[in-house]
């Protein structure tokens, strides 16, 4: 395409991860609005925090206001949202972090591209799967409401579709389970994985 050399440099990921004691991580979370994604990545990264790690929440909210601050929701937007927020959780990667997307991420051809990005064991998708009925009860921002009165276009679960996970990593049932319940099972699987101490 253009004459690009990735440069090797004298730190590789190996070595700061020697350095702080732990590997890097992905800990993609997918799910409709309100399904918990951000109750639970920043949970889930407190915890990591608390033990030792050094950790980063990505979050659809504040990467829309800088990084894709010139995306909306659009189909192919959504698509070039998800592919740049991939090639960054890639770079905290490299960094050594554990870094928490958490991302609506409704189409499984871009949750299956972000996948690939990565080694088997660096990368766990988390469906926070929970019906629309229960997401629009919460309404934590109020954007459901705003959406069924035709204020927002294309608002994932009422009028933009979300594709659900087939065969994620861990699928959570926000609806019936505790936040504290979900966190639990998060890190069952982290300490199954070799991360952090509970
Ligand atoms: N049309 C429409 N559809 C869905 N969501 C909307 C929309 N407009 C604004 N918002 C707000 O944007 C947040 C979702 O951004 P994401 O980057 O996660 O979306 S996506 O993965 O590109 O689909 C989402 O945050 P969460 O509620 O945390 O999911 C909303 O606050
Ligand atoms: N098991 C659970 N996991 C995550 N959130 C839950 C759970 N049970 C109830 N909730 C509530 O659901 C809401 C989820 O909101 P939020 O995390 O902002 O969702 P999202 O980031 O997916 O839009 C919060 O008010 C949270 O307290």
């Amino acid at each position: 395409m253009m004459n690009l050399t990735p440069s090797g440099f004298m730190v590789s990921r190996v070595m700061r991860e020697e350095l702080q004691g732990h590997r890097g991580l992905v800990i993609w979370f997918t799910g409709l609005s309100g399904s918990g994604k951000s109750t639970l990545a920043r949970a889930v990264e407190e915890k990591l925090h608390l033990a030792g790690c050094r950790t980063f929440v990505l979050d659809g909210d504040n990467v829309r206001l800088g990084l894709c601050r010139d995306l909306g929701f659009s189909t192919s937007d959504r698509h070039e949202n998800i592919r740049r927020v991939g090639e960054m959780a890639k770079l905290f990667l490299e960094a050594g972090v554990i870094t928490l997307a958490a991302f609506i991420s409704p189409f499984a051809d871009d949750r299956q591209r972000v996948r690939a990005l990565f080694s088997a064991g660096d990368f766990l998708e988390i469906y926070c799967n929970a019906p629309v009925d229960v997401c629009e009860a919460r309404d934590v921002k109020g954007l459901y409401k705003k959406a069924r009165q035709g204020l927002i276009p294309e608002f994932t679960g009422v009028s933009s579709a979300y594709q659900a996970p087939v065969a994620p990593e861990l699928s959570i049932d926000t609806a019936r389970q505790t936040v504290d319940q979900s966190v639990s099972t998060i890190f069952a699987l982290l300490q199954r994985r070799g991360f952090g101490s509970g």
